[in-house]
């Protein structure tokens, strides 16, 4: 073998092979002469060279991974639509031991769609580590950890516990997400804590559970989350550190659940603005800079609380222009004036969420960019989206009855609410089989008379 080798290389062979001899004399003498922790570091050191050729920095981590005496732990900020509070607890004590020894904070820049924000080094119980905060692609933030495989006991036996338990203190006085409800103005005093009602909010929904398709899902959590850490992009620009999103689709496809999902994920207050229990304009903006930063303003239904002419029409507008015996002012024009003008005066890191079931009937002039950044279609049930649900309500993966079910949806017109509502079971061991063949029943029903009804308008015309 070794003489082909030689009669193809020739001379090449010759020198590859005084080469290889010379590393391997080197690596014996360096291994009876040199201390163990002089050759850990070398060796982290070769690693680190290692990482700064192009073709390693490509595929390094998945290189490395597979040869490195080094092996890697990695915190993700959002772990499956949730928020890690390890990672939260763990930057934490990162920040913390920052302030105090900032003689061994290092920044520096990693791969194109990584940059660094911190590198730091740590030693405990005499195991050496180094911690890396990363900003990734797309907004997506994560700690993480690089320390010797021989030392894998101590790091995942106490020192993780320890780290998080450091870190934990300060992450315990995390915001609570509330809950605000403008009082009626008929009911406000004199002080500005009486415009807003809150009480803690509790709603269980995130992104995983909200069902629609993973693309659009995430695209809308990518947006949030580039959003929250916007903050230097958004004076750089010399606009408000604001963001608007329009939620429309028909009754019962998730923009309320949406709208718990974001504040669960930016663990932002929710301010629930109700236009029709306020008087003017005056007092649409004194209720407006009275909301805290880092919130979420929501008016639900937008079309119905606000005339285009002007005019409120809201739900309870009626009953209360009796009662008062006068017109409410709160008008479309006060609104985009808050928008553009006071909101961009005062309004540090808010979030404006209007909601609608008829996209047609509002005014371009509420929905143009830069009001509403971003238009989002909460649409009848696919199945991707029943999937979610199947898995939520179900804990189903997969099941015969799921093919049936995938053609039915494509032939009919059923909102989230309705799957949801056949889905749910008091005994999921007993009931998973019988309540997949009730949506099936109720999907048919549908289909049926949806089909009626277009045959019978394709009539009428
Ligand atoms: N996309 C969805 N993902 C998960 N659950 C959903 C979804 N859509 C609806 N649901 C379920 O249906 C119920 C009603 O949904 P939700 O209140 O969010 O609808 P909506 O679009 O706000 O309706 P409306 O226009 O009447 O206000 C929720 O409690 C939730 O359980
Ligand atoms: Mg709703």
């Amino acid at each position: 073998m070794g003489s082909i080798v030689k009669l193809v290389l020739g001379d090449n062979f010759t020198k590859i092979e005084s080469n290889i001899a010379g590393v391997f004399f080197f690596l014996k003498t360096f291994k009876r002469y040199f201390p163990q922790q002089l050759k850990i570091t070398i060796q982290q050191l070769f690693f680190n060279a290692i990482q700064q050729l192009p073709f390693f920095k490509k595929y390094s981590d998945k290189i490395l991974g597979l040869f490195s005496p080094y092996t890697q732990i990695r915190f993700r900020e959002i772990e499956e639509y949730r928020y890690n509070y390890a990672y939260a607890a763990i930057k934490t004590y990162l920040g913390a031991k920052v302030n105090s020894e900032v003689k061994n904070l290092k920044g520096s820049q990693l791969k194109q769609n990584k940059s660094l924000d911190l590198k730091r080094e740590e030693e405990y119980e005499g195991v050496k580590m180094w911690w890396e905060l990363l900003n990734c692609a797309k907004g997506k933030k994560m700690c993480r950890l690089t320390f010797h495989r021989s030392d894998w006991e101590v790091v995942t036996g106490s020192y993780l516990s320890y780290v998080v338990e450091e870190g934990k203190p300060v992450e315990a006085r995390k915001k609570k997400v509330k809950l605000f409800i403008n009082n009626p103005s008929w009911n406000w005093k004199s002080k500005t804590k009486n415009l807003w009602s809150s009480i803690d909010f509790e709603h269980p929904a995130t992104f995983e559970t909200v069902a629609m398709d993973r693309e659009k899902k995430d695209e809308i959590v990518y947006d949030l989350l580039a959003f929250r850490d916007g903050k230097e992009y958004y004076d750089k620009i010399g606009k408000a550190w604001k963001r608007g999103y329009l939620l429309y689709g028909p009754p019962g496809t998730g923009k309320s659940t949406m709208i718990a999902a974001m504040a669960n994920l930016m663990n932002y207050s929710i301010y629930d603005l109700e236009l029709t229990s306020i008087e003017n304009n005056w007092e649409l903006k004194k209720l407006l800079i009275a909301t805290t930063s880092k919130s979420i303003i929501v008016i639900e239904d937008i079309d119905c609380s606000l005339d285009l002419t002007g005019e409120r029409k809201g739900k309870e507008e009626s009953k209360k222009s009796d009662r008062e015996g006068k017109k409410s002012a709160v008008t479309l024009s006060g609104l985009l004036n808050f928008i553009d003008g006071i909101w961009s005066a005062c309004g540090q890191e808010r979030i404006l969420v209007f909601t609608t079931n008829h996209l047609g009937k509002l005014d371009q002039a509420l929905i143009r960019r830069g009001r509403m950044d971003m238009p989002i279609e909460l649409s009848y049930c696919t199945f991707d989206a029943f999937k979610i649900l199947a898995k939520n309500y179900l804990n189903l993966d997969s099941h015969l009855l799921f093919r049936k079910i995938a053609s039915l949806l494509e032939e009919t017109k059923v909102t989230p609410a309705d799957v949801a509502e056949n889905l749910m079971v008091k005994d999921r061991q007993t009931e998973v089989d019988g309540s997949l063949k009730g949506l099936i029943r109720t999907l048919e029903k549908m289909k049926w008379s949806q089909k009626t009804k277009a045959d019978e308008q394709q009539k009428e015309d």
